[in-house]
């Protein structure tokens, strides 16, 4: 005998069945869809792919994302402004007392700018950006490790940008910089295939939400900055990502040096950030701790040391053993700007040893490429590519190429059941 159900439970009941069907379909479609999952550190130009994916396949950027980036763009202007100001006021760079007085503006007073009339935030950009001492910097020390990647896009439009009319270009929103929270996902038709294409966050306090994405994942895009060789993070206690391996200088351990002075909570966020001038083994800096600001020594972590650390974790992870490993060596261009001046046995003194150690782009980039193959099973295959996420034709190129493998490899395993 059929229990009763009165009318609610009747409409629950069906609701519930509705919902289960429009599960399984969407479970089904999902697995007939190609997941790929792009893996980094922060900073490496996975947000920058995404991007372009939109641009070939999407329909690009809707208006509310132009007006948007506006804002964010601005942001991105004055958060350089600040690093550099802070440099320049630590260095011997020559500035006049009229010029030191905006440098600390920036220096200390950023988030103000930000939230300032659009008429006098812009005003203080164009003031700004033509003192002597901005261009000396730029001169001399535009690659310095604490600058951000996209100044070098922004700096020389900003006379176009900083006006009260400007309206973002798509190559504006390619370069703008959005640090990634959480986890994205779009989805597009390539060829015969529909892509799920997923992005984290690379910061470190966002990577223990990337397992929940791990499974039946087709392929795994790795990408690491190779800019990135002469940077470097402050080293978190007990992070699994950040060992090191003595392929460069050792760092020091974190020591509390001395108070340097008390700050209030006003000024806590403006001069929390560290202060130093040259990241190498040793760095001095401030850090605010209990309302105090401490002179410290922080150990640090080489950007590339802690994004090959992070490759290999990934690698061994047992949810992705079967997915396809394509690892984009992606900034090529900012390699090469920074070869012109910076020599990269400076930073890695293995290359010594490297067959040709001439400082030049293809063979660092060779070198550097050895360190993600380091301890590869013979049977594990990398698919490795220099690219240059800000132009859309290489990223176009690049993705053609990872899925003709993936599509290839898809072909040999469906024959093979
Ligand atoms: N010059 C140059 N800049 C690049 C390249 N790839 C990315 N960038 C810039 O680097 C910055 C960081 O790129 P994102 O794509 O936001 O980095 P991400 O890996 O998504 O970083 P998180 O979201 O923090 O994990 C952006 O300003 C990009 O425009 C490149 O190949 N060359
Ligand atoms: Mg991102």
């Amino acid at each position: 005998m059929g229990i009763a159900l009165c009318k609610p439970e009747r409409d629950a009941a069906a609701k519930n069945r509705q919902i289960e069907t429009q599960i399984r379909i969407e479970n089904q479609a999902n697995k007939r869809k190609i997941k790929m999952l792009l893996l980094g550190i922060s900073d490496s130009g996975k947000s920058t792919i995404v991007k372009q994916m939109r641009v070939n396949y999407c329909n690009g950027f809707n208006e509310t994302e132009v007006v948007n980036a506006i804002f964010l763009i601005r942001n991105n202007i004055i958060d350089a402004f600040k690093h550099i100001s802070l440099l320049i006021l630590d260095s011997h760079i020559i500035k006049s007392d009229t010029e030191k007085v905006l440098l600390k503006l920036f220096a200390f007073e950023s988030q103000k700018i930000e939230m300032m009339q659009e008429v006098d935030e812009l005003r203080l950009i164009n003031s700004i950006r033509v003192l002597e001492c901005i261009t000396v910097f730029f001169e001399h020390y535009s690659f310095h490790p604490m600058i951000p990647d996209n100044i070098h896009y922004f700096f020389p439009h900003l006379e176009r940008i900083a006006v009260s009319e400007y309206m973002p270009t798509v190559e504006d929103l390619i370069h703008m910089r959005q640090t990634t929270l959480g986890v994205h996902e779009i989805s597009f038709d390539y060829q015969t295939q529909t892509i799920r294409l997923i992005d984290v966050g690379g910061q470190k306090t966002e990577r223990r939400k990337w397992i929940h994405f791990f499974e039946g994942v087709t392929a795994v895009m790795f990408v690491c900055s190779l800019s990135s060789f002469n940077q470097a993070t402050e080293q978190e206690p007990n992070n699994a990502f950040a060992k090191g391996d003595g392929r460069r200088k050792q760092s020091t351990p974190t020591v509390l040096v001395s108070v340097v002075g008390v700050v209030t909570q006003q000024s806590a966020k403006q001069n929390s950030g560290p202060l130093y001038w040259q990241s190498q083994a040793e760095t001095w800096g401030t850090k605010l701790i209990d309302n105090a600001l401490f002179k410290i020594s922080f150990q640090m972590v080489n950007r590339l040391d802690e994004s090959v650390d992070l490759f290999t974790s990934i690698r061994e992870n047992n949810f992705l053993k079967s997915s396809n490993f394509m690892l984009f060596l992606n900034k090529i261009d900012l390699l090469g700007k920074k070869l012109e001046t910076i020599q990269f046995v400076n930073h890695f003194p293995a290359y010594e040893q490297w067959i040709t150690n001439d400082n030049s782009v293809q063979s660092v980039a060779e070198f550097i490429e050895s360190m993600f193959r380091e301890g590869l099973d013979a049977n594990q295959k990398i698919y490795a590519h220099l690219t240059q996420a800000t132009i859309t034709t290489n990223i176009e190129y690049t993705f053609g190429l990872c899925c003709d493998v993936i599509f290839n490899k898809n072909i040999e395993t469906l024959s093979l059941e």
